[in-house]
């Protein structure tokens, strides 16, 4: 029953390969946006469960950079369908829709079908609004989308100088890579409202969603219901005011930031690793409710009410003031990053996000690439000179450090090592001349993975670059290490003498 299903249904998939079978009812899909009912006293934002591109159509993804998954759909084992073996599951990458061999049966579809967990608002003490479990989550469960509007950096600058002039406090704005932001600041989804904490039990990624790169948050280990969600900004600070964390853990750096170079270069940290900082000279943003609040704790009903008489206190109390800003970086009007260090190590490639928050910082950060198939790392951007500059590296020069060998047979080796090399630098350039047009329109579409197909002609060509070297230095380290025997040319035979000039009496030669 499973084989015949899996007949039939790859080939109807490949029937409507040229048009996808559920990209229209998908699509539909997509664009839906939920009403979701928010408490009194949040300010208001347009909630959104996709993000959107100011005076940018959705990019449509071109059908040779769908990568189309290798899982064999067995009707007995329905639930199983692209689960957690999936080949795009493994490279955080969704299967598209009318492609993947599961059909409607795909469990990889979390993003472009919204499949939240449960949460609900509540207020903290402290840190505005949060949001807590409303199921119990499993540890690896995707929560929810960070959603908002997909802005450039430049745009990010100006919005986040507005919203601090306007005196907002909390801010929304999270990196998406290098040169684009997400903004949740007017519309978003919940995930806004996530707060930081030192001791996270959630954590971001990024995906790569029908070409696009989208940000999800995910339980990083079994929560259960009633416990505020959090994660780690990672933010960079890059000067001005001092703000207090109130996340309450026992691991707690006392500032946003405080981990990050640019506090630590900034402000005195105890060498010893002591957490204490000094802020004597800083301004120090104190809110009213500074206390730290246990924020994991599991929030009641009743603390809901509580807690949102403060609301009026904190916002009443606002003071521009307070915030005292300083402009350190060239990100000028920024006052401090969320900067986001992507933490590689972790399971399936984990991307902190980068939050930016009025309250404390405003941020600018980069997340890092994703990994996998759809999310290869971009090369670096290379300049008009970039090939002046590599040559002026220090390398070794394999066919100079030939001339320092003796033997004959290892420099020649070194040579042909040297030639191979040359070849594949060469070869590397010109893939990436013929790359560049696609790289530049990913950047332009704030996407920071490479289409597949492009992907491996770079990657083709880097590791043959890589191998290139490797062989002339393992040469030469072999040369050296182990250096060929010095042989002594065997003398030339002297030629037979016709006259027998040299030969002694006894017919021997002299
Ligand atoms: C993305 S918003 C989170 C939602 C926000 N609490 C609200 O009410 O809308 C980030 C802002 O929340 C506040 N915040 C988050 N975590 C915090 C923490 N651990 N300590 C102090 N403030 C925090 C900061 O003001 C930050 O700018």
């Amino acid at each position: 029953m499973g084989l015949e299903f899996n007949r039939i249904h790859r080939e109807k998939t490949d029937r409507h390969a040229q048009r996808p079978y559920f990209g229209k009812r998908a699509d539909h899909k997509l664009v839906r946006r939920r009403k979701v009912q928010l408490p009194e006293g949040v300010a208001p934002f347009t909630h959104i469960t996709r993000n959107e591109r100011s005076g940018r159509k959705q990019i449509k993804q071109k059908e040779e950079d769908i990568v189309v998954c290798e899982c064999k759909f067995d009707f007995s084992k329905a639930d199983l369908a692209c689960g957690e073996r999936c080949l795009n599951v493994l490279t955080s990458t969704e299967c598209t829709p009318g492609y993947c061999p599961c059909g409607s049966y795909c469990k990889n579809q979390r993003f472009q079908k919204s499949e939240y967990a449960k949460t609900k608002l509540f207020k903290t003490e402290g840190r505005g609004w949060g949001l807590l479990a409303d199921q119990n989550i499993k540890a690896g469960q995707f929560i929810i989308e960070y959603c908002g509007e997909v802005i450039s950096s430049d745009e990010a600058k100006e919005r986040s100088q507005t919203y601090e002039a306007e005196g907002l406090r909390d801010a929304y704005i999270i990196s998406l890579n290098a040169s684009y932001f997400i903004d949740a600041t007017r519309k978003g989804s919940l995930a806004r409202f996530i707060n930081h904490s030192c001791q996270p039990n959630c954590e971001t990624r990024k995906w790569t969603v029908l070409g696009e790169t989208r940000v999800g948050i995910f339980a990083t280990q079994d929560i259960s219901i009633g416990t505020e969600l959090a994660y780690d900004y990672n933010f960079e600070w890059y000067g001005g005011v001092n703000v207090r964390c109130l996340c309450g853990a026992p691991n707690c750096s006392i500032f946003l930031g405080a981990k990050s170079q640019g506090f630590q270069e900034h402000n005195h940290v105890w060498e010893d690793g002591d957490d204490r900082y000094t802020v004597d000279e800083f301004p120090l943003y104190d809110s009213a409710e500074d206390e730290p609040s246990d924020k994991l704790n599991k929030v009641t009903n009743s603390t809901i009410q509580e807690t949102s008489i403060t609301v009026k206190t904190e916002y009443s109390g606002l003071n521009n003031d307070s915030f005292g800003y300083k402009y350190k970086t060239s990100l000028s009007g920024v006052v401090g990053n969320f900067k986001c260090e992507a933490d590689e190590k972790k399971e399936g490639g984990q991307h902190p996000v980068v939050a930016s928050g009025l309250r404390s910082n405003n941020a600018f950060g980069e997340i890092n690439n994703g990994s996998g198939a759809g999310s290869v790392k971009r090369p670096a951007k290379r300049s008009p000179n970039r090939k002046q500059k590599l040559s002026s590296r220090k390398q070794i020069n394999g066919k100079r450090v030939a001339q320092l060998f003796a033997s004959k047979k290892v420099q020649d080796e070194l040579i042909k090592c040297e030639e191979v090399r040359s070849e594949a630098t060469a070869k590397l350039d010109s893939v990436y001349d013929e790359i560049r047009p696609a790289i530049e329109e990913r950047e332009r579409d704030s996407l920071d993975s490479l289409p597949p197909s492009v992907a491996e002609k770079w990657i083709e060509a880097s590791c043959s670059k890589l191998k290139a070297d490797f062989d002339l230095y393992v040469t030469v380290v072999k040369n050296v290490v182990c250096p060929p025997p010095i042989t002594t040319e065997p003398e030339p035979e002297p030629k037979p003498n016709p006259s027998g000039a040299g030969d002694t009496e006894n017919g021997s030669k002299s």
